[in-house]
């Protein structure tokens, strides 16, 4: 639908998200769709994310296009030098519930025309409680993996049957029988991150459980995956939340739908960083699969121990890499600073590119980059796997912690470097991934990249089910009083 065409009677569907990169990043992936279809979409986030992407995108010029698209804010409660990285998440979670939920409200009761369902974030309880009291259907898009969601879902009864809380490190490995289909593979140490505290009735773990087993109460679940990828997992979230959605990988199906309506893919990054292109131009110049690419999300916080194992690690395999270091995300001294030991500057200057962030979508599918070191969040998880190029993970919290060890064990797509942080460690891990077991990792990523793209294909189950999301919000349309 291009501007113009919109009819009086189409939907209008009310889009929030959590405000965090990896979660306004499918949440917008998901308006544009939406919008593509001649949905009036109202998009509300946080002042601080709009004004973060207006400073650093085409974000009103883009959505212009659209007809019916609107933005919205709300504050997230927040001071505006916050930092919003690291362990903040709780803070955040309150204050969005206690300064949000209000405007929200009052939004709904407001807007014209009215909203005919909320697709909101699966991690935003209260607005489920709102919409249910104005009579509003509520999507739930949990933009987190499929496995931690179940892994989520399972902790009480990981709790009631002893399994947590973990007894010391040498206690990691333990195997965890009680998260259905995850019973031969996930060992303590797997579990999401919040699992690790040693007081089960911790504020987090109970937030996160309290959250997750709320999803049964929305209309439906629509999950960023792929059947072909999560069929088993799937099944078991299913016997809990009947209507789920897979819709992923969601970067590629707006590619498809793009390309199919106006001839080109996603023109809009919508990156709360500045993207530096030089690293586009330092790729151009490699060669065929030679780089590491080396990124840990938008959140993740290494130390400054940690930054400089990882930096010899990287040097001494002697492979190319570039790396993305945010601005700010480094505990302790800034770590590019004067007293880094000069074998790493010149190792930096002869085989490496650093920037403060990266246009990654396009850096993972440049014919230059041959492995990506990342943190497992499920967004880049899912870029990594459609562009074909496998993984070494290196989870710092929530799911990225189970996602590693599915991309390890279960989709054999790379390897998990989870809990150590050791320059020899990761010197070993980049050969083995850029050469001595290269062959592997290779031949899976690219199948598995395969049954993605033919997921968000014409007919595959992820267009398919996009249709049918569609359908189920044009019928709540068509029934509203
Ligand atoms: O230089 C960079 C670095 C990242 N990205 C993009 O930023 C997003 C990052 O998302 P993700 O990989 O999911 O990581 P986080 O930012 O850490 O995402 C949070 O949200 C995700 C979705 O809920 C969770 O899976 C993660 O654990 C959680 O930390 C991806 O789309 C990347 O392409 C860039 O464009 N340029
Ligand atoms: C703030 C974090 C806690 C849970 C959310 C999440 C999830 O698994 O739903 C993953 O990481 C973060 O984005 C959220």
């Amino acid at each position: 639908m291009e501007k113009g065409e919109q009819s009086e009677a189409c939907p209008h569907v009310l889009i929030f998200p959590l405000p965090l990169q990896g979660h306004v990043n499918s949440m917008f992936k998901l308006a544009e769709l939406l919008a593509l279809t001649g949905f009036k979409v109202t998009f509300l986030y946080s002042e601080h994310n709009h004004g973060r992407l207006v400073k650093y995108t085409n974000v009103s010029a883009h959505f212009a296009s659209y007809p019916g698209f609107e933005f919205r804010t709300v504050p997230d409660g927040l001071p505006d030098d916050h930092p919003r990285s690291g362990d903040w998440f709780l803070e955040m979670y309150y204050a969005m519930e206690t300064k949000a939920k209000l405007s929200l409200r009052e939004m709904l009761l407001n807007i014209n025309p009215p909203v005919d369902c909320i697709i909101g974030d699966g991690f935003l309880g209260f607005v489920l409680d709102v919409a249910k009291e104005l009579g509003i259907p509520v999507f739930y898009f949990r933009t987190s993996s499929a496995c931690c969601f179940w892994a989520y879902y399972s902790i009480p009864d990981i709790i009631q049957a002893g399994e947590i809380p973990i007894r010391g490190i040498e206690d990691m490995n333990r195997l965890i029988t009680t998260v259905p289909g995850m019973e031969t593979f996930l060992r303590c140490r797997d579990l999401p991150s919040f699992c690790r505290a040693s007081d089960m009735a911790n504020s987090t773990i109970q937030l996160v459980v309290e959250q997750t087993r709320k999803s049964p109460q929305a209309h439906a679940l629509i999950l960023n995956t792929f059947e072909d990828l999560d069929r088993p997992i799937l099944s078991h979230i299913r016997t809990k939340c009947p209507h789920v959605y897979t819709i992923g990988p969601i970067h590629a199906l707006l590619n498809t739908r793009l390309k199919a309506k106006r001839g080109a893919s996603s023109q809009f990054s919508n990156s709360l960083w500045e993207v530096d292109r030089n690293c586009i131009s330092w790729l151009d110049k490699q060669p065929k699969q030679s780089v590491v690419y080396v990124s840990f999300g938008s959140i993740t916080i290494p130390s400054r121990e940690q930054l400089t194992e990882l930096w010899y690690g990287l040097v001494n395999s002697k492979r190319r890499f570039l790396w993305v270091v945010r601005p700010n995300s480094v505990t302790g001294k800034d770590g590019q600073g004067e007293d880094v030991p000069v074998e790493l500057l010149e190792g930096t200057k002869e085989r490496g590119c650093i920037v403060g962030w990266a246009p990654q979508e396009e850096v993972l599918n440049h014919p230059a980059v041959g492995g990506f070191l990342t943190h497992s969040g499920w967004n880049s998880t899912l870029e990594s796997v459609v562009a074909g190029v496998p993984m070494i993970c290196w989870p710092y919290f929530a799911d990225q912690q189970v996602n590693s060890r599915f991309v390890s064990e279960v989709w054999k797509l790379g390897l998990d470097m989870k809990d150590v942080c050791d320059r020899k460690v990761v010197e070993k891990m980049v050969n083995d991934l850029m050469m001595d077991r290269r062959e592997e990792f290779v031949k899976s990523a690219a199948e598995m990249a395969k049954l993605a793209k033919e997921s968000v294909n014409v007919g595959g189950s992820s267009y398919c089910n996009l249709d049918r999301l569609i359908e189920d919000i044009r019928l709540m349309s068509l029934k509203k009083p």
